[in-house]
């Protein structure tokens, strides 16, 4: 499979071309072609080109719109053909996206939407599929979020402290980049011979935008930029943090219009408001020669960074490794050395001789603390553009390329009861009242209750679901159990022979009995979307939570095919709770478990 990437960032444009051998899987991914332009102004741009990063040189193109326009001729006189699918890079997809998406008229309307939060980079993202789209009419086009990654982030996060209605109107925090932190968290933690769940990174994405991002665990927890990618750090032209107190100020006493406060902190503010460049490499040059803008520009720069550091191992509670990418937290040991200075306390200091000594190639993810200290510094490339056309093969190579989404529902303690239990707990011949229809079709909850009776204690007022079944299965929670004082097994339905014994009481009598399971999770699903997404009964699969608080995986999740099941997943209260759900939640089957299935 070959997969064509766009990456269009604030101030660059970058392009790669990835390759997936026949049968191989995604680590077998190989880089083909690449190309970048940056440093857009009247007399054109600075371009490299192909896997030889070293060679610089001038191209016309004023704006990313007209490279971008280019890049079609450029692979074609390389030679670049066979392309399947194109890939793109976009900065915002608001609460939604949670993973690589297929480009429908839908999605894009929904992209153009979100525009207006994002407004140096959206209209660029959707530049390049506009000319993909022209070139190359029959390919699918892919997008992946910056903001898919900080989905995980908890609601204290995200949430700004701002009146009810506005936050209902959808003003929170998103956060960017996300693809770059997600991928450099990666690579730390293999450099470090680690894995992802047991640390604590703080990522600096420090490039033309520049982002600070916690990683506890594997997930983001935190990042610098809020609902825009104006929040945060110091960047090439955008302020970062701001007092919003200026907004008024600003409007009052110097009589500036929104649009016009808006375009400065984006576009003439950063290290360009405080030097007139955006650019590190000229700021750094003119600190060296003396000049004290600069010189003051490149210390808030550091200064910002590393007080991120501070709240974020805070917020974690320590901190493992930090990594410094971007193209400053790449090429610039000055910044790196300044940002780090003064952490000592909390057992962070650089190495100088390692700091200065920083090669980065395709396989590098450097240390460059000082020998024995507690938290490890890394530098590594970033790689979007191989995140993107990672993502987006995981994607196309899933079933019906997007992952199915599944509603969830929390099933509380319950217990399914033969003739004869009705018999002994309500009477001879009584018959249960359905109370309130369940979504599988024909099935209900009665409006009797039994109480539930172990060795530790009672719990009453259990749910009895219809209709009525030839054997008695009571199921509950292991929290339960420990109520209960029973250790009930996890257990399909029906899969009842050797299940400890429980004793029911009714109005009527009590009803000792075997059945006591904690259900397995289990998907009930219809043949239609079984088939769709190649799944059959027996088979497991992973479903993943991305949108609860608390994001989890469960794994070995039992797909239950019917013909006219309502497709849905059920988990126990327990598991409900640790996954942070309140309210009705969706869960995605990932790609990875649909492929090991099929
Ligand atoms: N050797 C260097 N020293 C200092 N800064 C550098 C160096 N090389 C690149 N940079 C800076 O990296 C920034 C661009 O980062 P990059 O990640 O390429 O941008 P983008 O966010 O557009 O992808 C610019 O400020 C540039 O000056
Ligand atoms: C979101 C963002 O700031 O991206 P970039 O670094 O490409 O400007
Ligand atoms: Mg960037």
């Amino acid at each position: 499979m070959r997969i064509l990437v766009f990456n269009a960032g604030s101030s660059s444009l970058k392009f790669g071309v990835y390759d997936i051998p026949r049968g191989g899987g995604l680590v077998q991914m190989q880089q083909c072609f690449k190309g970048s332009f940056d440093r857009f102004g009247a007399g054109g741009c600075d371009y490299r080109a192909g896997l030889d990063e070293g060679t610089v040189t001038r191209a016309p193109y004023t704006d990313l719109a007209s490279a971008t326009q280019a890049v079609p001729d450029m692979l074609a006189r390389a030679g670049i053909t066979g392309i399947e699918a194109v890939g793109h890079r976009i900065a915002h997809g608001g609460a939604e996206f949670t993973a690589a998406t297929a480009l429908s008229a839908e999605v894009l309307e929904k992209i153009h939407a979100l525009t207006p939060l994002a407004p140096l980079h959206n209209p660029a993202n959707l530049k390049a599929v506009e000319i993909a789209r022209d070139v190359w009419p029959d390919l699918p086009q892919w997008a992946v979020f910056d903001t898919s990654f900080h989905l995980t982030n908890p609601a204290r996060a995200v949430t700004y402290a701002v009146p009810q209605h506005w936050r209902d109107a959808g003003l929170r925090r998103f956060g960017f980049h996300g693809t770059s932190h997600k991928y450099v968290a990666q690579r730390a933690a293999e450099a470090l011979g680690r894995e992802l769940r047991d640390l604590r990174l703080i990522s600096l994405h420090l490039g033309n935008g520049a982002s600070a991002c916690a990683v506890a665990l594997g997930e983001s927890i935190d990042s610098s930029m809020g609902m825009t990618p104006l929040e945060g750090l110091v960047m090439g032209t955008r302020s970062g943090d701001v007092d919003p107190g200026l907004f008024g100020y600003l409007s009052r006493q110097m009589g500036l219009g929104i649009t016009e406060i808006e375009d400065a902190l984006y576009r003439d503010s950063g290290l360009k408001g405080l030097t007139g460049s955006s650019d590190m490499r000229d700021v750094e040059d003119r600190a060296a020669a003396g000049d004290a803008d600069a010189q003051l520009a490149i210390n808030i720069y550091a200064y910002r960074a590393r007080k991120y550091i501070g709240a974020y191992a805070a917020a974690m509670g320590g901190l493992d490794a930090l990594i410094f990418t971007g193209g400053i937290g790449e090429n610039s040991p000055s910044m790196r050395r300044r940002i780090c200075d003064g952490l000592e306390f909390m057992g962070l200091k650089l190495d100088h001789d390692r700091n200065m000594a920083v090669e980065l190639g395709a396989h590098a993810a450097p240390q460059i603390q000082a020998y024995g200290t507690r938290v490890n510094v890394l530098v590594t490339e970033t790689a979007e553009q191989l995140m993107i056309a990672r993502e987006v093969a995981q994607a196309i190579r899933t079933p019906q390329g997007e992952a199915l989404r599944i509603p969830i529902a929390v099933s509380a303690r319950h217990v399914h009861l033969s003739q004869c239990a009705v018999d002994a707990l309500f009477g001879p011949g009584y018959e249960l009242t359905p109370d309130k229809p369940l979504r599988q079709k024909g099935h209900w909850a009665a409006r009797e209750r039994v109480v539930l009776h172990g060795p530790k204690g009672e719990i009453a007022n259990v749910a009895i679901l219809g209709p009525l079944r030839d054997r008695t299965q009571v199921e509950i929670s292991r929290t339960d159990g420990f109520a209960l004082g029973i250790d009930a097994p996890v257990r399909q339905s029906g899969a009842l022979d050797g299940t400890p014994h429980i004793r029911l009481i009714g109005p009527a009598g009590q009803y000792d009995t075997n059945g006591l399971i904690i259900a397995a999770r289990h998907i009930h699903m219809n043949s239609a979307d079984a088939q769709q997404i190649g799944l059959s009964d027996g088979d497991t699969v992973n479903v993943t939570l991305t949108t609860s608080g608390r994001g989890l995986t469960f794994g070995g999740v039992l797909i239950r095919v019917t013909d006219n099941a309502f497709t849905e997943m059920h988990i126990d209260t327990d598991e409900a709770n640790a996954a942070g759900i309140s309210g009705a939640v969706e869960g995605e089957l990932s790609g990875e478990a649909v492929l090991r299935s099929t």
